[in-house]
């Protein structure tokens, strides 16, 4: 019987007793795995061989983790830090026992915080003591990194399941084939098969020679593994950015516009900021050095928001007995939201004329001196959207948020009253984490006030948020920390696979 060479290949290296590996067969034939899974399947079709799958799962270090398994694991380190220092006696002064295991940085908390645990001891008022009946040399953890590093490998799910949730280790999901010869098989072969010419893809070289015309090509399968491909794609942030303005579209929203650097003036003052707030000082905001000021500000503009400042609104306005200078207003920053942009839409410094009833909205970035953690970077994402029209109310708003996050999956929202300087009333949303369960803040909201709105010269009720586009993302993906999306620490294998599906 004539075959294609690979087949030819795949079934001589195949046993009728011994299923054997498409990486093993793959090893032995010197074709790639992909070609022999190719080749295996073309040889099932013809009831020459039975290939078979399981899943298995592989285990591998990570950085970290050999890190640990050539050294040790940081609380095993204080551990026996801890035991030299006498903290099998007597309690040891919690900086002692780390100072004399010499564990820096992130490794002190991933010691402390794995020490009690695991049974080494306990840490109690700054003090650490250690269980003398403790035997670091039987750390299961331990010893699975070092079985690891020797290319061996772990059964127990629990300790693995622990590794991994320490980063120690990745754990993936992998389908394993594996081929045996049947009887057709074996008899095919003992009468004899020899390789066929045939030709796997169509090169230049054929066309030209016009050598295609005789050949014989193979078969496409569509089933066989192919080698993972990860092309460039679209950030699933920016993904998520289109959905949420297709979406705001198709509520009847505008896109706004505008400048990352703002003047103070459309960032706070304009929304009834004092220049005096604590926001407003400047550790919290990133301010531009080159030019410090903006030219100038519309001067009617300027002097209606300063009223509103020094008077207040209305026949009871009070003001807010605080200074307020037009050169503090004119200082540029980058926008720690992008509410500057309605203050400007709404104040008609925008290309745009406002008339309601109108909505307009923008998916742009805010930038923030905050501590970073896993829910604050110092830039995010901000839908930012205001609805303008007569008689609008709280129900409004919340109608509206109900619509937008059901959209993307999301019924599960909750509303807290806060305090925002330009909004009243105002409420903060909170939405559930699918993975932790936890009620996570995804923005915040309210009808803006009279002292903003008047100076602004609008004469209409309007409501209006900020929306985090990075939270919104986490509750659809369930991704537990920002820094997957953003930065360098990011998460590729999420960045690769996530969809934004909605
Ligand atoms: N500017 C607010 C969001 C907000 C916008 C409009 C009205 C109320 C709140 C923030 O950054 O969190």
């Amino acid at each position: 019987m004539k075959l294609p060479a690979q087949q030819v290949a795949v079934l001589e290296a195949a046993s009728a007793d011994d299923p054997r590996r498409i990486e093993a067969l793959a090893a032995e034939t010197d074709y790639p795995p992909e070609t022999v899974a190719g080749a295996a399947f073309e040889l099932e079709d013809a009831g020459l061989v039975a290939v078979s799958e399981a899943s298995t799962t592989d285990v591998s270090l990570t950085d970290e983790g050999r890190e640990y398994a050539d050294a040790a694991l940081p609380e095993v380190r204080l551990y026996r830090a801890a035991l030299e220092a006498g903290a099998d006696e007597s309690p040891v002064q919690m900086g002692r026992a780390i100072g004399a295991s010499g564990l820096e940085g992130p490794q002190v908390d991933i010691a402390l915080s794995n020490y009690a645990r695991k049974g080494y001891g306990s840490i109690d008022s700054g003090e650490l003591s250690a269980d003398p009946d403790a035997d670091p040399d039987t750390d299961p953890e331990a010893d699975a990194l070092a079985t690891l590093a020797d290319g061996g490998s772990v059964d127990d799910a629990a300790v693995v399941d622990q590794l991994a949730s320490r980063d120690l280790v990745d754990v993936r999901e992998r389908t394993v084939r594996s081929v045996t010869l049947t009887e057709a098989g074996v008899t095919e072969l003992m009468a004899g098969v020899e390789a066929a010419e045939e030709v796997g893809e169509l090169t230049p070289e054929l066309l030209a020679s016009g050598e295609w015309e005789d050949v014989e090509f193979a078969d496409y399968n569509v089933e066989a593994d192919a080698a993972d491909y990860t092309p460039g794609k679209t950030h699933v942030l920016r993904q998520a950015a289109e959905r949420v303005k297709d979406v705001l579209v198709g509520m009847g929203f505008q896109e706004m516009d505008g400048p990352h650097v703002d003047a103070d003036f459309y960032i706070n003052d304009c929304l009834f900021m004092p220049q005096d707030h604590p926001a407003r000082n400047h550790w919290d905001r990133f301010a531009l050095s080159n030019p410090e000021r903006i030219d100038s500000l519309p001067a009617d503009l300027v002097e209606r928001v300063e009223r509103a400042h020094r008077e207040g609104v209305g026949d009871d306005g009070d003001g807010y007995h605080s200074p307020w200078d037009e050169d503090f207003a004119r200082a540029l920053a980058l926008r720690g939201h992008t509410t500057s942009l309605s203050a400007r839409y709404l104040a008609g410094v925008a290309d745009e004329d406002v008339e309601p009833p109108a909505r307009y909205f923008s998916v742009e970035k805010a930038y923030r001196n905050d501590t970073l953690d896993s829910t604050h970077l110092l830039e995010f994402f901000q839908i930012e959207g205001l609805v303008v029209a007569d008689d609008l109310s709280v129900r409004d708003l919340m109608g509206t948020f109900r619509e937008f996050y059901s959209q993307f999956g999301i019924h599960d929202l909750q509303f807290k009253p806060t305090y925002n300087p330009y909004t009243e009333p105002s409420f903060e949303l909170f939405g559930r984490h699918p993975e932790t369960d936890e009620l996570i803040e995804i923005g915040n909201s309210g009808i803006f006030r009279p002292e903003m709105l008047e100076p602004l010269d609008v004469d209409a009720d309007v409501m209006a948020w900020g929306l985090a586009l990075e939270r919104l993302l986490m509750l659809m993906t369930g991704f537990e920390d920002i820094r997957d999306v953003h930065g360098t620490l990011c998460d590729v294998a999420f960045l690769r696979d996530a969809e934004v599906v909605y």
